[in-house]
């Protein structure tokens, strides 16, 4: 998808919080956002997941399948934890039965499966968030959009959103995440973008590391999985009997080293976005 000449202000007169943005946010990728407090990245997010709409410019290509954490949660409605997501998942195409075992499936690996039902009014901040967080999975989003969504989550369920974002991405979803935590996803993000003075800049802001690249590697073969794959690699089942691997560029070697020990068969390797280039992959 892609934001052309974007701008937003909050009523006729009002200051621009953003102009001039020009965005590109292709499939695969995982962006990060930052910017100092106040700078319109919270804007910047509603705008991309299209909860609200630009006051000039225009936003084309955003997928079918959408979903946004906000950085503030309507917890106040009048549903249990469980109808809530079970309703939710219907309004994003899910069944009726799929939508209500997804939901619960959420909950579980969130460890909140104990407040199903019990009125979001009355959720603990946590686990008001767990929710925040199940109903933007649930429906295996092409576009996630994450706007300090690990705030106020367990050490165990940030795990589980790390996870849910390589996994998103692996399968070809855009995610676009604001973090106040600098290390959260570090060396994973295929772009960083820096909010500042009411305009969009590629690159990591100033005094934050540089993100690093992906590699995607595909193999079979082996039985299991090496137990110690580096840190932020992200699996998923290939094609036929194959499984997708992708890490971020400066740990493949290690990740190349584990699954052939493990006597894996590696059958193609690529920076992760080019699967659908295959003559910019290596074949080894
Ligand atoms: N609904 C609104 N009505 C009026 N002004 C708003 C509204 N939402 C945001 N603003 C203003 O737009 C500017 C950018 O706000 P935004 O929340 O996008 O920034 P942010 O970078 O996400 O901030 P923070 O880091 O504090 O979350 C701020 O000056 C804010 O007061």
């Amino acid at each position: 998808m892609r934001l052309t000449g974007v701008g937003r202000r909050y009523g006729p007169r009002g200051p621009w919080v953003l102009r001039g943005v020009d965005l590109d946010l292709p499939a695969s990728r995982l962006v990060r956002v930052t910017g100092g407090n106040g700078s319109g990245k919270s804007t910047l997010l509603r705008l991309i997941a299209g909860v609200d709409a630009p006051a000039e410019g225009r936003v084309t290509g955003r997928p079918a399948r959408t979903a946004y954490v906000p950085e503030r949660f309507p917890a106040a409605l009048p549903f249990t934890a469980l109808d809530y997501l079970t309703h939710l998942g219907r309004l994003q195409g899910l069944r009726g039965a799929a939508a209500r075992d997804r939901a619960g499936e959420w909950l579980e690996r969130l460890g909140a499966a104990r407040h199903a039902r019990t009125p979001l009014a009355e959720l603990s901040k946590g686990t008001s968030q767990k929710v925040a967080v199940a109903q933007a999975l649930l429906a295996a989003p092409d576009l996630l959009v994450l706007d300090e969504a690990w705030t106020g989550l367990d050490t165990a369920s940030r795990a589980v959103l790390d996870h849910a974002v390589r996994e998103r991405v692996a399968r070809g979803a855009t995610v676009v995440f604001v973090d106040h935590e600098p290390r959260r996803l570090e060396g994973e993000a295929d772009a960083e973008y820096a909010v500042t003075q009411g305009r969009v800049r590629p690159g990591p802001a100033p005094g934050s590391r540089r993100s690093a690249a992906r590699v995607r590697i595909v193999a079979s073969g082996g039985r299991t999985l090496p137990a110690d794959l580096p840190g932020g690699t992200a699996v998923v089942p290939g094609p036929g009997d194959a499984t997708v691997l992708t890490v971020p560029a400066d740990r493949s070697d290690a990740l190349l080293g584990a699954l052939l020990a493990a006597s894996w068969h590696i059958h193609h390797l690529a920076p992760a976005g080019a699967e659908r280039n295959d003559e910019e992959g290596v074949r080894v």
